[in-house]
């Protein structure tokens, strides 16, 4: 590896918008640094409460209660969303007991500080609940808030993956960015049926081909056991993250579950929580490693990776947690500069698991650390260089050790050096014009397909449209335009049920493409989908005034997404009986999340 002091410089544009966002953020982030700092000078957190409190606290916790009443060693808080709905978060079950083990060998300390919800979006998908998906995101960081009120905590460890889950952690752990945050990954199941063989299936299914027994089948064969699903969607995405932010121990995403390692991994990063805290000598609170370097590089391996939409929304609530405020230019102009060096399903074939054998993540922050493409001096859990993120971990005679990963890639079908990227900018796109703003994933897309312009068939939710697949509606290029799914209309829900309908029309070779201010599936890819767009239809934004007919083009070359109709925003916006989303499935406990949630452009957070 490239000793830190030999790298080349940080490339200009990844400069002048860390300048820009530290400018822009400039007097949230003092704010926030100045609440964090004196929350950490107030000293340990037991030492505030009262002996009531502490008693409290401590009942429960027998052989540990001397050392928590003593107070001098580090107690440290397990947030967990263990449920066995993910199969991510099912391996989460085993932690605590072995975190608590494994800090006692030190002296110190652990407590469940509390369970936080996790949907699991490949259950909901296509249901009612998705509706109530991205507002789990926010109860995350309230129910994570809740838990580590009990401020009995010198550091945290944060048990989450899937989509919404690590997004609502890092709000939670940037609010009580006073304390160290070390999150756990459980890693990916084995490979299974390949997704792209999964993917045919479904296809075969929607046009009547198979019968449901065979799709079972195939769905069972690709899901199969304990750990992250194997596809690039928004959980790995979210694992990517967490190694190019700096709170995962290095190369710990992508390690199997139930594995050796695996478990050395979970005892490692719960005593490194333990050694990272205002107690010893080298203190890591969340607030200072979550800084707009952290952010930055999150970005570039966003980029680099091609990964999940969802991450657009996800981030800039992410960064206003610690004071920081991201814009959809700052993910255009690092689009702009760092290739796509990545493809794992859905922007190739290759699983999760192939990408962390062809060298992962640790050949990926190699090379972009190597072309000046990452801040190497960010401060992460482990140290205070991103040149840590280069090394693997290995059970060497059982004792866990971080080797150099592998300077050339193993497989360049799945993974490249910058200078041999498969595109010249990342996968993500951001797209403006008269339809209002929004993104598009061009990663998974063909290039032959970035620009659609077509007439549009307008629909207000994703069952109207698989109900006209059915009648044969569909028999020349069309946009197809799904609205009223953004935000305040119903939650913003995936709309990921359609990518075998429209892949179907795709594969007959019809120029087609969606246009939603609704969201995807980080699994979503192949077929061109202008989402997220804003304002949504509910807040009279321009897709509410388009009819059957227009001609809408898509044109994720020049980054445009406009109604080429004369006179169309003239027209009056449509104005649908939302009613039926008010009620059913949860979704009635959610009116107060539909009326304060901010638009998509800034995160759609209905908390911060
Ligand atoms: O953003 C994501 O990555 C998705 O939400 C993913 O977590 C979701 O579960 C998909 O729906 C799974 O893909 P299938 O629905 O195709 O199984
Ligand atoms: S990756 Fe998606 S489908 Fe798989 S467990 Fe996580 S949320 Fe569920």
């Amino acid at each position: 590896m490239t000793e830190p002091a030999n790298l080349p410089p940080l490339n200009a544009t990844l400069a002048r918008v860390t300048e820009r966002i530290r400018a822009r953020s400039a007097a949230r982030r003092a704010d926030y640094l100045a609440r964090i700092d004196a929350a950490a000078a107030a000293g340990p957190a037991r030492a505030h409460l009262t002996c009531g409190n502490q008693a409290h606290a401590y009942a429960a916790m027998g052989a540990d209660q001397d050392a928590l009443a003593k107070g001098r060693a580090p107690n440290v808080g397990i947030v967990t969303a263990y449920n066995d709905m993910l199969s991510a978060h099912a391996p989460y079950g085993d932690y605590p007991a072995l975190i608590k083990e494994a800090l006692r060998e030190i002296g110190a300390t652990a407590q469940v500080a509390g369970g936080v919800p996790a949907m699991c979006d490949g259950v909901t998908q296509g249901q009612p609940g998705m509706e109530l998906s991205l507002f789990s995101r926010d109860v995350i960081a309230l129910a994570a808030g809740v838990a580590l009120s009990h401020n009995t905590f010198d550091a945290a460890l944060y048990l989450g993956i899937c989509d919404k889950i690590v997004p609502g952690l890092i709000m939670a752990a940037a609010t009580f960015g006073h304390i160290p945050a070390v999150f756990l990954p459980s890693g990916p199941m084995p490979a299974g049926l390949p997704n792209d063989e999964k993917a045919k299936v479904r296809q075969q299914f929607a046009t009547g081909e198979v019968g449901r027994d065979k799709l079972m089948e195939a769905e069972m064969a690709s899901y199969h056991a304990p750990g992250t699903c194997t596809f690039y969607g928004t959980a790995n995405t979210n694992q990517m993250l967490m190694e190019f932010m700096g709170l995962h121990l290095p190369g710990s995403s992508f390690v199997n579950p139930g594995t050796d390692l695996r478990q050395s991994l979970t005892v490692a990063g719960a005593k490194r929580a333990a050694e990272i805290t205002a107690l010893g000598n080298s203190f890591r609170p969340a607030g200072r490693v979550l800084d707009e370097r952290a952010f930055v590089n999150g970005l570039v391996g966003l980029m680099a990776t091609g990964g999940s939409t969802n991450l657009v929304l996800h981030l800039p609530a992410m960064a206003r947690a610690a004071g920081i405020e991201l814009d959809l230019e700052d993910f255009d102009d690092i689009s702009s500069v760092v290739p796509l060096m990545a493809k794992v399903y859905p922007n190739g074939l290759a699983d999760v698991n192939a990408f962390h054998a062809a060298g992962g993540l640790q050949f990926l922050i190699r090379h972009l650390l190597g072309a000046g493409l990452l801040h190497a001096d960010a401060t992460t859990v482990w140290g205070d260089s991103m040149a840590d993120y280069t090394k693997e971990p290995k059970l060497i005679d059982g004792a866990l050790t971080w080797v150099e990963g592998p300077e050339n890639s193993l497989n360049d079908k799945i993974l490249r050096p910058v200078v041999e990227g498969f595109a010249a900018t990342g996968g993500l796109k951001q797209l403006a014009g008269n339809l209002g703003r929004g993104v598009i994933k061009v990663s998974a897309v063909a290039p032959e397909r970035h620009v659609i312009e077509a007439p549009a068939r307008v629909f207000h939710d994703q069952e109207a449209v698989k109900t006209a697949f059915k009648a044969g509606e569909f028999t020349t290029d069309t946009v197809v335009v799904v609205r009223f799914q953004g935000p305040q209309a119903n939650g913003m829900p995936e709309l990921h049920s359609l990518t075998p309908t429209l892949s179907v029309l795709q594969e007959r070779g019809l120029k087609v493409a969606l246009v939603t201010d609704g969201r995807m599936s980080g699994a979503s890819g192949k077929v061109p989908a202008a989402i997220h767009v804003s304002p949504e239809g509910t807040c009279a934004g321009p897709i509410a005034k388009l009819v059957d007919g227009d001609i809408v083009r898509l044109d994720a070359v020049a980054g445009t997404l406009d109604c080429l109709t004369e006179g169309f925003e003239t027209r009056a916006p449509a104005q649908p009986d939302l009613s039926a989303n008010t009620h059913g499935m949860g979704r009635e406990l959610f009116e107060t999340f539909r009326r304060n949630v901010g638009p998509a452009t800034s995160g759609a957070s209905s908390v911060l």
